[in-house]
């Protein structure tokens, strides 16, 4: 498969046992609420499960349309502060989401919504079963991907969002569960 400059992974981030341990959290103790959502007036369900978790005062127009901001666990605070330290970067919000098996996915798209522009790095750690993210330049169309390994962070570099789209197919074969963290810097609304 291609290789794409603007993402860089660092496998064994956490190693076996925190890993497990941390998806064990996701799958036992974190909060997770339904997946059907109403929006302008329609209903509609999201192919996997999702909570959003930020800094007093971020609003990020994604998550207000979609989910209710939460605040931080104490799981969630001591991966934020992993990941800060191993990337010396900072970041206020966390989107975490819960494929349960295969069936779930997350269809193509680029995390470029406005407000993340001014830092638009993300920070991507996976646990549980492994699945393939694709990519896909907006331009030429070249394809590529990678496994995302448990324990895995995925440093997504500001300029993949802008150039790439991004998604983790389905596929049917794919039994476990994989809990997915991106952790993101939303700028605060100037006006
Ligand atoms: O599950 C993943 O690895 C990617 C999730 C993703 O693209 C997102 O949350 O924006
Ligand atoms: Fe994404």
């Amino acid at each position: 498969m291609m290789h794409c400059p603007e993402l860089e992974l660092i496998e064994n981030f956490y190693d076996a046992v925190s890993s497990k341990s941390l998806l064990e959290h996701f799958l036992q103790a974190h909060d997770w609420p339904d997946n059907r959502y109403a929006f302008a007036g329609r209903q509609f369900v999201l192919p996997r499960l999702q909570t959003w978790h930020a800094d007093a005062g971020v609003r990020y127009s994604y998550s207000n349309n979609l989910l209710h901001t939460r605040p931080w666990t104490e799981p969630l605070l001591q991966i934020r502060a992993d990941v800060e330290q191993r990337l010396d970067c900072r970041f206020n919000s966390v989107l975490v989401n819960y494929y349960r098996n295969g069936d779930d996915f997350v269809g193509w798209h680029a995390d470029d919504e406005p407000e993340l522009a001014d830092s638009p790095a993300i920070a991507s750690l996976s646990f549980g079963a492994a699945r393939p993210l694709l990519f896909r330049h907006k331009i030429s169309g070249e394809t590529g991907g990678l496994v995302l390994p448990r324990g895995s962070l995925l440093l997504m570099k500001p300029a993949f969002q802008s150039h790439w789209l991004h998604s983790v197919p389905r596929d049917g074969r794919i039994t476990g569960q994989r809990i997915n963290l991106t952790f993101r810097r939303v700028g605060r609304p100037t006006a």
